[in-house]
């Protein structure tokens, strides 16, 4: 059943906007779910953190969490609060001095990873972060979004051997849009 305090809480923020917006891999939408709006909200972020929280408590073992910079670190943040699980942050690139890391924070060969994200429109975003925290030696096999666009990210997911799971589909934050938009 679609998270209703949730949606409430998205839409009570305004984090659907439309118009016509270019994404991040590639095309153009005529909505788009503005995850800074949601991200710098304290209700949407207690409303996300507890949610994530009900998902992991209900599996069978509780992996380290890892958040996709920028975006899902605030997520990451709350939800490591809410669960006492430590996270890592995947960088989009290696840090060009210092440390030189991909991934910030913590990680034991062989740990148990799962990755929350904000959005998930193609997936590819949280593909690359997997790939990097496979990388780093971590086993990775779970997607945890706030947002599932429904636009092919389930598929490209699974086809790196990921799984999604989504708090809200675009179908459900989206049932009370204008006809002319496309969830
Ligand atoms: O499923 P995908 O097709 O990868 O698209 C969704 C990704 O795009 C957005 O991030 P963005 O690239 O805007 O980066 P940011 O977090 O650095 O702002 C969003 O937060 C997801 O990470
Ligand atoms: O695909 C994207 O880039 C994207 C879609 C969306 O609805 N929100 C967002 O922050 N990014």
């Amino acid at each position: 059943m679609a998270n209703e305090e949730l949606i409430a809480a998205l839409r009570d923020a305004e984090a659907v906007k439309f118009g016509e917006f270019e994404l991040s891999h590639g095309g153009t939408s005529s909505y788009y779910v503005d995850k800074y709006v949601f991200e710098t909200d304290p209700t949407c972020l207690q409303r996300i953190a507890e949610a994530f929280a009900e998902r992991i408590a209900g599996w069978d073992e509780q992996p380290t969490l890892a958040g996709v910079a920028l975006g899902a670190v605030p997520l990451v943040a709350v939800t490591s609060v809410e669960t006492g699980i430590p996270y890592v942050i995947a960088r989009k690139q290696a840090k060009e001095y210092g440390t030189g890391n991909r991934i910030e924070g913590d990680l034991a060969a062989g740990e148990e990873v799962v990755i929350l994200e904000d959005i998930a429109t193609t997936g590819q975003s949280a593909v690359d972060a997997a790939e990097a925290l496979r990388e780093a030696g971590a086993t990775v096999e779970r997607v945890l979004v706030v947002v599932d666009r429904e636009e092919g990210a389930r598929e490209n997911l699974a086809e790196h051997g990921l799984e999604l799971e989504s708090l809200v589909t675009a179908s459900d934050l989206l049932a009370d849009a204008p006809e002319d938009v496309d969830a």
